[in-house]
């Protein structure tokens, strides 16, 4: 009887295409191969045009060290990585999905940067902060990350030059603001070189059961993003604010009756169970991070600009005309938010997010027309938007 009397013709078909396959499988390698021997050549051609980038970034400090704001070349281009990413994009017909895509030549630009200086960024750790994971999505395998122990000493990292660059977690979707990084905001002169957005899931780790769970560490930041979710499931367990979400990971793992909230890297990192997993109170929750250096890349005609303020309160509508100047330039504020400036009662420093370049022409006439009206304004910086749709 003959084989296809047994078999479905859909089945015969998947079979016939296995034999093809397998007949034409070392034929199909060697293509791989070839295509590899080229890869190879390629992605070597285009380190050694990064090469030649990286010293044609250092001539041209040295020939005309005051025209350059830069106090040391950067080597890591927001803009111009932003504009990388949208041709591949573009140019992307698949069968590659653009986030396979976008990940290969992270790893391909992390590794032409490191060829043009050893680059070191700083983050807020240890090991397995959301932090960490957010400086890795956006820097690479190639370059060194430098754990600091709170949020002050990555800023500190950068303002003394011990590493290339920092990420601090700037604010968050369901919670707001990061307290620690405004208030270092309020006196830093470092200046924000880009922004970077991480899906933020929290999970419940701990080596004891759920209900013996007695004290739940965490960063502030870990326990205001899962509250609703501890109030119905750990009610009467003590929260604990520590410095980072891995810090809480370390303090659980060797204390009974101890959880902490962090990401699920966490447990194999320190040894511990994951108890309950994506326990963020909103599905969306999302973290924005800014990357800080010397000084900000080029404009991109899509980006934000950070400006720091304070205004004289004895003077009636002195905030208001101060924020009149972004509608006069036609500049759109993304986010406005206040500090205690802590050098009197009720006297605060705001911070407005415009949208712009500080190097723009409406910019730099909005920041001087604030001038008029405000104290002490300062530009934090400008960087490419990157807020996902
Ligand atoms: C090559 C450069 O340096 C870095 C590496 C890039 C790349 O490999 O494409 C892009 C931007 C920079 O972060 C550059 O400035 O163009």
């Amino acid at each position: 009887m003959p084989a296809c009397d047994y078999l479905s013709a859909v089945q015969v078909r998947s079979l016939q295409a296995l034999f093809l396959e397998m007949s034409d499988l070392p034929s199909l390698r060697q293509k791989i191969d070839s295509l590899d021997t080229t890869l190879v050549n390629l992605l070597n051609e285009r380190a050694r045009v990064s090469l030649d980038i990286g010293a044609a970034k250092r001539q041209m400090e040295t020939v005309d060290p005051s025209q350059s704001e830069e106090k040391e070349p950067h080597v890591y281009m927001p803009a111009r990585e932003k504009q990388v990413y949208e041709k591949l994009n573009r140019l992307n017909r698949g069968p590659l999905k653009d986030d396979s895509l976008n990940a290969i030549f992270r790893e391909i630009m992390s590794a032409s940067i490191s060829l043009q200086q050893n680059v070191s960024v700083a983050y807020l750790g240890p090991p397995g902060t959301f932090s960490h994971q957010a400086a890795y999505e956006r820097f690479g395998d190639s370059v060194a990350y430098v754990p600091q122990k709170q949020i002050t000493a990555v800023f500190e990292a950068v303002e003394k030059g011990r590493t290339t660059y920092g990420l601090v977690p700037f604010e968050n979707s369901t919670y707001g603001s990061v307290i620690e990084t405004m208030d270092y905001l309020m006196h830093t002169d470092v200046q924000i070189r880009a922004e970077t957005y991480l899906t933020v899931h929290q999970c419940l780790l701990s080596n004891s059961k759920l209900e013996d769970i007695k004290k739940i560490y965490s960063h502030p930041q870990g326990l205001g993003q899962v509250q609703e979710w501890l109030k119905a499931n750990c009610p009467h367990a003590e929260r604990v604010p520590v410095k980072s979400t891995a810090e809480a990971a370390q303090l659980a793992a060797v204390e009974t009756g101890a959880a902490a909230i962090c990401s699920e890297i966490c447990a194999s990192l320190y040894g511990l169970n994951v108890v309950a997993q994506d326990i963020e109170d909103i599905k969306t929750n999302t973290t924005r991070f800014l990357i800080l250096g010397t000084s900000s890349d080029n404009p991109t005609k899509c980006d934000h600009t950070l400006i720091r303020f304070t205004v004289d309160h004895r003077q009636p509508g002195a905030l208001c005309d101060g924020l009149k100047v972004f509608k006069v330039h036609n500049l759109n504020l993304s986010k406005i938010d206040s500090r205690p400036s802590r050098q009197r009662p009720w006297h605060y420093v705001f911070f407005v997010e415009c949208s712009g370049h500080a190097k723009d022409d409406n910019v730099k006439q909005a920041v001087k027309e604030m001038e008029q009206y405000c104290l002490d304004v300062f530009v934090l910086g400008s960087y490419p938007d990157q807020r996902p749709e």
